[in-house]
This record gives structure tokens, C-alpha cells and sequence, in this order.
């Protein structure tokens, strides 16, 4: 299985908020983005591994700036990470201001998703090849992640997360 870079799994979603898609306040519901992310992930992830995947986790989402009503929102994924069978993908939320066309992060999120096949088995996936420093830092640290993520899920032993256990050494 030959390895992808990282830029191949780029995905970039562009979309106004409407009326609909708002809280109270007039800003994008959170569950709104979470979709929005979900679905850029999911192409990130199959563009990846040219194979079905399934979402597998939520590992970390920070709405740290709130989206308003007409605001055009570009929400960035890129797998950062593949394991055997699954990725991690990070996503980033970028909101343009209207009159300078200047864009601002707005949020991020880190989702996991798992290669499966037909009957919904995970299958192996292609390696992934991380070129720009940015894309390099996120490799180094997602296995960190993946074993945070997999404790909580209670699917390892804290002694078995070896390497959340070295930032503690
Ligand atoms: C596109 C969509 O939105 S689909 C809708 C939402 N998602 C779904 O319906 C998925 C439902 N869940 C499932 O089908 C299964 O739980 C799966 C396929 C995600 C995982 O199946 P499991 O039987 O747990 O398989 P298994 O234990 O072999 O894990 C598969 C991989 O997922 C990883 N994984 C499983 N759970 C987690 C988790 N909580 N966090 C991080 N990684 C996880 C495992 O570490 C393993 O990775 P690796 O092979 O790269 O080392």
C-alpha cells in the first residue's frame, strides 16, 4: 500500500451560516459545526484511505470564538496521522471578515475515524507522510492522542499509555 502525504487528504469546506443554523444569539450552533467538521473529516479520511470510514471519536473540540449569522465559514481537514486502521484528522475553522476578506481562526477540532469495509470490519489503511513542520508536529504528537482518547474510551490500561506516561517521567 503506497504512503500519501498529508496535503493529499486536504479538504476544505465553504459555507454561509443562515438563520437556521443559529443559537439565540445569532451565532452558529455548535452542533452545526460539529457536523460541518464531521463531514469535511469524513472526505479528509476517505480521500486518505480510498476506503469507507466511520467516525470512531470526537477527541477534542474548542469553540473558541463564536460564528456570526452571515459569516462565511471555511472549514479546513487534513489526516495528520494514520495508525493500521485508523486516522486522525485535524480540523480547522477559519471565518472570513467581509469587508477585508482576511481570514480568522475561529475553531479547531481533532476527530478519529476508522477504515472499515463492507460489513463495517476495519481494514488497513496507507501510511501517512507529514512534509510541512506543522503537519510534522501534529504527526509527532497524535499517538499521544490516540492513547489519551483510547484511556478514556476505556479500551487500554493507563499502563499501557506509554507515551502519556513519558510526559510525566
Ligand atoms: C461517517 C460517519 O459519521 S459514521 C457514523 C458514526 N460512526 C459510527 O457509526 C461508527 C460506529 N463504531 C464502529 O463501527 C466501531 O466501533 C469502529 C469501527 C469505529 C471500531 O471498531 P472496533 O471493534 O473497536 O475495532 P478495533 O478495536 O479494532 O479498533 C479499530 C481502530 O480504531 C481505533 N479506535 C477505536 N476506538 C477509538 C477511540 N475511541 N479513539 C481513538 N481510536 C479508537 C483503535 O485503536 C484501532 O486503531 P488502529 O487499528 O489504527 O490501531
Amino acid at each position: 500500500m503506497n504512503a500519501r502525504t498529508a496535503e493529499h487528504s486536504r479538504t476544505v469546506m465553504t459555507d454561509l451560516v443562515l438563520p437556521s443554523e443559529t443559537n439565540p444569539l445569532n451565532n452558529l450552533f455548535g452542533g452545526e459545526l460539529l457536523a460541518r467538521m464531521d463531514r469535511a473529516a469524513s472526505i479528509s479520511a476517505r480521500r486518505h484511505s480510498r476506503r469507507i470510514v466511520v467516525t470512531a471519536s470526537v477527541n477534542h473540540v474548542a469553540f473558541n470564538k463564536a460564528v456570526p449569522l452571515g459569516s462565511v465559514v471555511t472549514v479546513e481537514a487534513k489526516v495528520s496521522r494514520a495508525f493500521k486502521t485508523s486516522m486522525e484528522i485535524f480540523i480547522d475553522v477559519w471565518v472570513e471578515d467581509r469587508e477585508s476578506g482576511n481570514r480568522s481562526k475561529a475553531n479547531e477540532a481533532i476527530y478519529t475515524f476508522v477504515a472499515v469495509d463492507e460489513t463495517g470490519t476495519p481494514v488497513a489503511i496507507p501510511e501517512l507522510i507529514p512534509e510541512t513542520d506543522l503537519e510534522k508536529e501534529r504527526f509527532a504528537a497524535a499517538l499521544r492522542r490516540k492513547q489519551l482518547s483510547l484511556l478514556l474510551a476505556g479500551k487500554i490500561k493507563p499502563n499501557d499509555a506509554t507515551e502519556l506516561k513519558a510526559l510525566f517521567e
